[in-house]
């Protein structure tokens, strides 16, 4: 495990709920606590809580037959009221200021958008108030929907360039087998230089839980090969951040990969994001395949689809349909198409602003 400044902590809803369902405020208090201990370490902290959910349906009751999306809908709306006001509540015990950030998919879609946040969490961090940030249910109809907040804490560690990123979650990490089952094991590492560690993960997910270990193990693998390290835990564990700030914690933890600069990582949880799509032929594929660094030109495009803008996110596949990569637009569609095939073109992709796929 190595030593880290800037973490972002995601908080599950299992985590904060008893067998019951009824919310769990003690660990709740205790890992308040906790992250103060951190942040007195000199660490910055970002917190991504689930727990809206939760929160509402302990206090809402709500006829069976309700719509399900409206009951989501009503129990995220009231539960993260709750939700923040508890955590208000036991950061002030500590003389620890928070702020609530409530988010959409789209908000890391459009990157003045995305660097307007990113700007906003660097301010509060500047003047030592730590954010706490949660889907905003109310808004989110499915295709805006994360997956869950595994995908959220994923983005927001890249956004800020966190260098650690915690799963808090209601086992001590990923195993071989199901977790309750005392022949399998925990997977204390996951490097790039291992088996794949997904055969072992079942789509089975906890009470409350959304995602699953799947959507986790996705995200911890994808901010790992970004340059984070990343830690599945439990947060059920009495003093599990202060085993981590001690390096004693049992977990699963993901080695990270050389760090990618703020752009690239951006651009590598872009694969939902694509508004247009580029096919590339194979000398273009081989000269940004290449360790060498490269920008695409026109000349190596053989098909634009969909209309976009400059500064818009664009997928990149070779001639079989193979997706390559991910990259911005330097100019709109309409001027890309009077360009196609041609020489002594400025790229449509600079490198600064390309993400290949399994190489960057
Ligand atoms: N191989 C595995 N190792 C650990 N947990 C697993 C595995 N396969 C499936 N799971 C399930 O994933 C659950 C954690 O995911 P999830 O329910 O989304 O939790 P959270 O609410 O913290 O996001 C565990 O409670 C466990 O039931
Ligand atoms: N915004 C939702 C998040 C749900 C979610 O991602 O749950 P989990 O898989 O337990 O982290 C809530 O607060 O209930």
């Amino acid at each position: 495990m190595l030593d880290s400044k800037l973490l972002v902590i995601k908080i599950g809803s299992n985590v904060l709920t008893q067998e019951n369902g009824l919310p769990d405020l003690e660990r709740m208090e205790k890992l308040v606590a906790q992250i103060q201990d951190l942040t007195s370490l000199g660490k910055k902290v970002v917190l991504v809580s689930s727990g809206a959910v939760a929160f509402g349906r302990q206090a809402i009751p709500l006829p069976e037959k309700l719509n399900p999306v409206f009951k989501k809908q009503i129990w995220a709306s009231t539960g993260q009221i709750r939700l923040i006001n508890q955590y208000q509540n036991f950061f002030e015990k500590h003389g620890q200021a928070v702020a609530q950030i409530l988010v959409t998919k789209e908000d890391f879609r459009d990157r003045k958008h995305f660097l307007n946040m990113k700007n906003c969490f660097q301010a509060l961090l500047s003047q030592g108030i730590l954010p706490i940030i949660n889907e905003n249910d109310t808004v989110t109809i499915t295709e805006l929907m994360f997956t869950d907040n595994d995908e959220l804490a994923s983005l927001t560690a890249a956004m800020i360039n966190a260098d650690t990123m915690m799963l808090l979650t209601n086992v001590d990490g990923i195993f071989t087998g199901n977790p309750s089952d005392p022949d399998s094991e925990l997977i204390e590492k996951v490097s790039s230089k291992m088996p794949e560690v997904s055969n072992y993960i079942s789509a089975s997910k906890s009470s409350f839980g959304r995602g699953g270990m799947l959507t986790k193990y996705a995200m911890a693998k994808k901010s790992a090969d970004l340059g984070i390290q990343v830690i599945i835990a439990n947060g059920k564990r009495e003093n599990v951040l202060g085993e981590f700030a001690d390096k004693s914690l049992r977990c699963t933890w993901f080695e990270p990969q050389k760090a990618k600069h703020g752009a690239k990582k951006w651009l590598a949880h872009g694969e939902h994001y694509y508004v247009g799509e580029i096919t590339i032929n194979e000398g273009a594929k081989s000269s940004l395949t290449a360790e060498v660094i490269r920008s695409l030109l026109p000349i190596g495009i053989i098909k634009l689809e969909g209309e976009f803008s400059k500064g818009d996110i664009l997928l990149i596949r070779d001639e079989t349909g193979h997706k390559i990569g991910l990259g911005r637009a330097e100019y709109s569609s309409k001027v890309a198409n009077e360009r196609i095939g041609q020489k002594n073109q400025k790229a449509l992709i600079h490198y600064d602003y390309l993400y290949i796929f399994d190489h960057d």
